[in-house]
Parts: structure tokens; sequence; C-alpha cells
């Protein structure tokens, strides 16, 4: 005798899937409005209209055939017969949220190549009708060339033709196509789920039809990517242009509070310490929070349309090709705030190399406190000049010094999954969001948050590590005749390190923000402020001698070899330290200082002697 046909209800998380088996089956498994309810497989039996029994498999939601976590799995083992003790199914229900058609038929597509009989359970019709979207479901079945039947499972609509059309594609029978349906290209994928979404929709609201419009130019091959490079772009532009004037009342302010504090104390040690160690020191960092801010607040204004899931799916096809998981975007890009908490975002990935690669390359992505190292020697030695109307040199400098990073990890990616961290990639299906207007609350919020950080570390790590290293700069006292910033403690470090560093055109005063830098990167730009300070006390502090000095000091192959250094290496000891503790052990912190060290001091090498033989 034969055993009942084995059907699978497959799909998308939360598109009822259980609550169909429950209909279909009589049984009770366990529905929730939320993805991930059912992660293990249930079975069930229930009759044709013929009388036939059919043995059917509730199975855990996924998103695609490539799946990344270990429930999602199940399904796939499922579908390709590699799951023990399991027959291979001889058909498949998918079912697809009639609200959700776009995202949802990006699975159907994948499934239906590959070529199980199959029947598509257009499910929800009855939310779809409320949100004033109307669907055709005959349409559908010719757009995809497999039976649709219009469902509401937990009102038992549409199940007696649904069991109809099953026996008929049961009878009918195909075979597996083992391989087929390897397109893997999401947004490929992404787009023909568009088409037909569109194709088959009758009537739907405003915003709907909105939400499609702007995907179909966001999305398109070729104009996606540009108006993603030149939202990035404008983005750094900004950063310089509407800066300024703020920039302009933060250094009034430490002027006016460096002037006060000098005048009401003595002159001696405690004054100088206060006035150009610390006061200088810190306010060259805190100066730069309107640059920080300005960028920030255009991140979140992305994030909160929902344009970055978009930007993330177009990024998927170059994350895959460097063989990285889609799911690393997200992590990658918060390490544009900070490495650490990019770090820690690795843990949404599943596969351990798949996450370590992410984790070796999260410091290549320009975090915020390179920012103002950027712009002090950006502002003070890239001329100020128009490359076109309206685009400034100095803006194309800092994007391309945030592409070099991007690069740069995408390289450093390729090269890691060939070797130290070999193996497969899997990709990722991420659900598209409705476009919103960003709500200003929650901008500000985030803008307020990114503040105080900032504002927390200038007070308390940069604070010590300018007060340390003024104190290092400023004893022993240099004899008349000596240079104060070389005679010093700091300075005769500086002098060991530039032993090292000066083949690759480093200066005096690279070398000694070198150190503190290492603390935090922000600390650099304190430390050239701090050597001038202490070289020439009389001068006025602040943004505007540091940049006097840079001109008279730096030149421009130092300059371009300093920013190089300044993408690769591994500076801050807080990434370390998480990376450490990621990774629980120092074996890949090692092995991260020493690949990102050894690119840094061939990237500005290479920069320097370039630009020399160039004569810049
Ligand atoms: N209005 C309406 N709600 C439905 C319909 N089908 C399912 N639901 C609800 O949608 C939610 C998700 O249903 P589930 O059956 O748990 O979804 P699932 O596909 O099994 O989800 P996972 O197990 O997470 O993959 C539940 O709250 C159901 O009650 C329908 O046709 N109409
Ligand atoms: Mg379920």
């Amino acid at each position: 005798m034969n055993a009942a046909p084995l059907v699978a209800l497959v799909g998308n998380p939360n598109a009822g899937k259980s609550a169909l088996f429950n209909a279909l089956t009589g049984a009770r498994q366990k529905v929730g409005n939320y993805p991930g309810v059912t992660v293990e497989r249930h079975a069930g039996r229930l009759a044709l209209p013929d009388g036939r029994p059919v043995e059917l498999l509730d199975l855990p939601g996924t998103y695609s055939l490539d799946p990344s976590s270990p429930d999602e799995a199940v399904t796939r083992d499922v579908l390709f017969g590699k799951q023990e003790g399991e027959r291979l199914p001889d058909g498949i229900v998918v079912v697809v949220d009639a609200t959700n058609l776009d995202n949802h038929l990006r699975f159907t597509l994948q499934l239906a190549a590959l070529g199980l009989p199959m029947v598509v359970a257009l499910n929800m019709v009855d939310m779809a009708e409320r949100d004033g979207l109307v669907l055709d479901a005959e349409a559908l079945e010719r757009e995809l060339g497999v039976p649709v039947v219009a469902t509401v499972a937990v009102r038992k609509r549409g199940l007696d033709a649904l069991k109809e059309r099953l026996g008929e594609v049961l009878k009918a029978g195909h075979k597996l196509r083992e391989g087929a349906g390897a397109q893997h290209d999401i947004v490929v994928l992404q787009r023909r789920a568009r088409q037909i979404a569109t194709a088959v929709t009758v009537s739907e609201t405003a915003a709907r039809r909105w939400t499609h419009r702007i995907d179909a130019i966001v999305l398109h091959p070729v104009a996606g990517p540009i108006i993603l490079l030149a939202l990035m772009f404008i983005m750094f532009q900004s950063v310089f242009a509407w800066a300024e004037a703020p920039m302009g009342w933060i250094e009034g302010g430490m002027a006016w509070l460096s002037d006060t504090v000098a005048g009401a104390l003595p002159d001696g040690f405690i004054r100088d310490f206060l006035v150009q160690g610390l006061i200088a020191g810190v306010g060259a960092v805190v100066v730069f929070l309107p640059q920080i801010l300005i960028l920030f607040a255009f991140i979140l204004v992305l994030e909160a349309t929902g344009y970055m899931v978009r930007a993330a799916m177009l990024m998927d096809r170059v994350m895959a090709s460097v063989g990285l998981s889609g799911r690393a975007f997200i992590p990658l890009l918060s390490s544009f705030a900070c490495a650490v908490p990019g770090i820690m975002a690795t843990r949404t990935i599943a596969d351990e190399k798949d996450r370590l690669t992410t984790i070796l390359i999260a410091p290549l992505m320009t975090c915020s406190a390179r920012l103002p190292v950027y712009t002090i020697i950006i502002g003070s030695l890239i001329p100020e000049r128009s490359l076109l109307p309206g685009i400034g040199l100095q803006g194309f400098v800092l994007f391309a010094l945030y592409i070099l990073g991007i690069v740069g990890a995408f390289c450093a990616a390729l090269v890691l999954r060939h070797t130290v961290t070999k193996g497969a990639t899997s990709g990722f299906m991420m659900e598209m969001p409705k476009y919103q207007l960003p709500r200003i609350r929650d901008v500000l919020l985030g803008l307020w948050q990114r503040a105080e950080i900032f504002l927390k570390r200038a007070g308390t790590t940069i604070a010590a590590t300018v007060a340390i290293l003024w104190l290092l700069t400023t004893f022993p006292q240099a004899p008349a005749g000596q240079k104060q910033s070389e005679y010093s403690v700091a300075g005769r470090i500086a002098s060991g390190i530039e032993v090292v560093v000066k083949p690759i055109g480093f200066n005096h005063d690279i070398s000694l923000a070198l150190l503190p830098a290492m603390a935090a990167r922000e600390a650099a730009v304190a430390a050239i402020g701090t050597v001038y300070a202490v070289d020439n006390p009389e001068d006025a502090q602040g943004e505007a001698t540091i940049t006097e000095n840079l001109r008279k000091r730096w030149t421009l192959p130092t300059a371009l070899a300093f920013l190089m250094w300044f993408v690769f290496a591994p500076q801050c000891i807080s990434t370390i330290a998480v990376t450490r503790r990621e990774t629980n052990g120092w074996k890949w912190p090692m092995f991260m200082i020493g690949y990102l060290f050894a690119l840094a001091y061939v990237a500005a090498g290479l920069t320097y002697w370039s630009a020399v033989a160039l004569g810049l």
C-alpha cells in the first residue's frame, strides 16, 4: 500500500502557516502574531475532496532557501529530503501574506523554481481588504504558473478550493529539480517579486503605492547604487559645509572659558595645566561635535525612513561577492559610529566564520572618532577648491577616505575568507518596511544620545589622555634653544617612534600623536594641539592655531600619509578589548592588530612616496 502523500506548508515567518495547518487538520498548533513561533516540524492528516489522505507538515517560517538559523534550516532540509527520517515531500503549499506580497513572493519564486507540485495559499486576504488592498488571485496564478487560492486561515475561508487544487497538482506530480532555484541575487528576486505584486494589484492605498514607486527607483539596478553613492556624498559635503558656524560658536565658548580661567588664576603650573593642557586639549576635540551630529542626523533619518534596509539589500550582492553574510551589513554600519558596538552586533551572525570575518574588518569602517582627525588635516592642508559647482575638494577627500575604508574592508574580507576564515557564505533576506517620514522626536533623541557619548568621552578618556600628555610634554623643561616638544619625556618617546615611522613620511608631531591616539583617536588632534602649545606658549589656542601650525610644519605628502594611516591602523584600545571578549582569547585581536598595522604602514608609505614622486 502506498503511504499518503506528504505535503509541506512553507513560507515566510508569520504568514499564517500554523493557522492554516490547524484549520486543515483540526490540530492545535501554536499560532502567534510574530515571526518564529514554529521552530520545529509538526505533522497532521487531512482528507482531499476525493477522500485520499494527505500527511501535512507544518514547518518553521523561513525567508529563503539559504537559511541562516537552525530552525530555518529544518525547512530547507525537509524540502531537499535531507532531513533524517523524513521522506521527500510530494508537494508543497506556499503560504503568503497578501498584505506583504512582494516580500513573500521573493521566497515563493525561489520555491517555484524547485519544480515540486505546488499550490500558493494567498492568505490573510481579509487583512488586505481591510487595508484597501485588492489582489487578483487569477492574475497571480498566471504570473507564477502555479495554482493560487485566496484563503483566510483563521476563518477557514478558501480551504475547500485549496484542497481541490492540491489534489490536482499531486495527481499531476513533478520531479524535484535539485539545485534549481539557484537565483541567489536578492535584488533580482526582489525586483521580479515587485513586478508581479504590481501586476496583480487591482487597487491599493496611496501609501502602498508610494512605497512601490520609490522602491522601483531606489532598488533599480543602475539608479539604486548611484542614489546610494550620491546620498553618502551629500552627507560628507554637508559635514563640512553646515558645521562651520556651530564650530565657530564652540570655539568662541572655549576661548572665553580659557581666558576666564587664565584671568582668574595666578601665573604658574596649575594655570598652564588647566589652560594649555586640559582646556586646549579637550576643546580641540569638542569642536567637532557639530560634524559628528550632522553625520548622525543623516544616518538616523535614513534609518527612520526605511531607506537603510534598501541600502542593505543593494549592498548584499557586493557583500556576498567578498564572502560576507548579508547580516554583516548592520554591524558594519554601526561601526561607522564606533567599532565597539559594531563588533558586539555581530552576535546576530550565526555562522562562526562569517562572524569572525566581520569582527576582523569592522575597525576599517570609519568610526566617528576619526572624523576630527580627518577634518582638521583636510581643513588645514587640502585646498578649499571647487571640483564642480557645489562640490568642494575637501568634502570629496573626506568621502574618498570613507570609501577607502570600505574598499579596504571588502578586500580584507575577500582575502580572509579565502585563507584564515575559509567557509561558505549564506545569503540573507530582510523584511522591507514601508517608507515613513522620520519622527523628529526620534531623530533628536538619537542625536542627543550620540552627543552624550561623545561629550562623555571628551570629559573622561580624552581629558585623561590630554592631561597625561601635557605633563609628559611639559617636563623636563627644555633649556633655551631646544624645542620643548622634542626635549620632554613625550618628545623623547616620540623620537623613538619616529625612527620606525620616518620611512613612511611621518614627522615628530605625528610620532607624538600616535600613542595618545591609541586611547582615543580624537586625542591625536589634541596631541598635535598640545605640541604647538608647549612650543609656543604665548600663542592663542584652538583650531585656528593648529591649522596655522599644520600648514607651516607639514607637507602635503606627510598629511596624506597620516590620513592613510588613520584609515587602516588598529587604533583604539577599546576595539582590541572588545575583540578579545567576543572571540574569547588573544589570538584574533593579535591577528587583527598585526594585519591592520601592516596594512596601515604599507598604505601610508605608498601614499607618501607616490605623493613625493608626483611633486605634491
Ligand atoms: N486576519 C487574519 N489573520 C491570520 C490569518 N492567518 C493567520 N493569521 C494570524 O497571523 C498570525 C501568524 O499566524 P501563524 O499561523 O502563527 O504564522 P506562521 O506562518 O505559522 O508563523 P511562524 O511559525 O512564525 O513561521 C497569527 O496571529 C494568526 O492568528 C488570516 O488569514 N487572517
Ligand atoms: Mg507557525
